[in-house]
């Protein structure tokens, strides 16, 4: 269970939230209205007020790079400091996921060729591949056509139900919200409010 108390950061005051295992939350507002800041926060990279817990284990227990290997953000714009793909995993010799729709040799693909929507991809790979314990998804299909939106939610989901993970997921598409979330929350003003309709 992810719990937060009373969290504060930029315009957003008084979150409290408790997310558990298998459930996928999608977070929707305006443009700049604080939902990257939000997912920062909990992913311990932004300052903040107030308390966040992953199974009773406090934020501010353990150092910022622990808390990261279980609270795993995957950016809108993901970052890549090697010069191939599979210097950025763990296990390189790992086959890509099918949904994925990657070569075999992927793994050995420079990152200087990669486009948006394969980084895209790869990215949530990466983060899955690290075996975290929540995934805080920052418009993660942004980059894909709608037939590769449409196979990576799938995925992400299945991921999210089998591994039991706790996901917040950052979503603008009425139809992607509806398709993939368990739970809808909506930023209002400084709150975040349930969306009527969300089952
Ligand atoms: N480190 C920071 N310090 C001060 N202000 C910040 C910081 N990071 C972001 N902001 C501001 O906080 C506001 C919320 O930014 P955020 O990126 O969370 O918005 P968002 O809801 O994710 O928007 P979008 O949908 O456009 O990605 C913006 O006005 C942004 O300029």
């Amino acid at each position: 269970m992810l719990r937060l108390n009373k969290v504060a950061v930029g315009a957003l005051k008084d979150i409290s939230l408790s997310l558990r295992g298998g459930e996928c939350v999608c977070l929707s507002g305006p443009s700049g209205s604080g939902k990257s800041r939000l997912l920062r926060a909990i992913a311990d990279l932004d300052p903040h007020q107030g308390d966040v817990e992953l199974d009773q284990t406090a934020q501010g227990r353990v150092s910022g790079h622990a808390w990261r290997q279980q609270v795993m953000m995957v950016p809108a714009e993901s970052q890549w400091w090697c010069e191939t793909v599979g210097e950025h995993f763990h296990s390189p010799s790992e086959e890509p996921p099918d949904a994925l729709r990657f070569s075999p040799d992927v793994m050995t693909w420079s990152v200087s060729r990669l486009s948006s929507g394969e980084k895209q991809r790869l990215a949530l790979w990466r983060a899955l591949a690290r075996n975290p314990r929540v995934l805080l998804l920052d418009e993660p299909t942004a980059n894909l056509d709608d037939q590769m939106t449409r196979q990576v939610e799938a995925w992400l989901v299945d991921q999210i139900r089998r591994r039991h993970l706790i996901a917040l997921w950052v979503a603008h598409d009425q139809g992607q919200i509806e398709r993939v979330s368990d739970r809808h929350l909506g930023i209002r003003g400084s709150a975040l409010e349930r969306i009527d309709g969300s089952h």
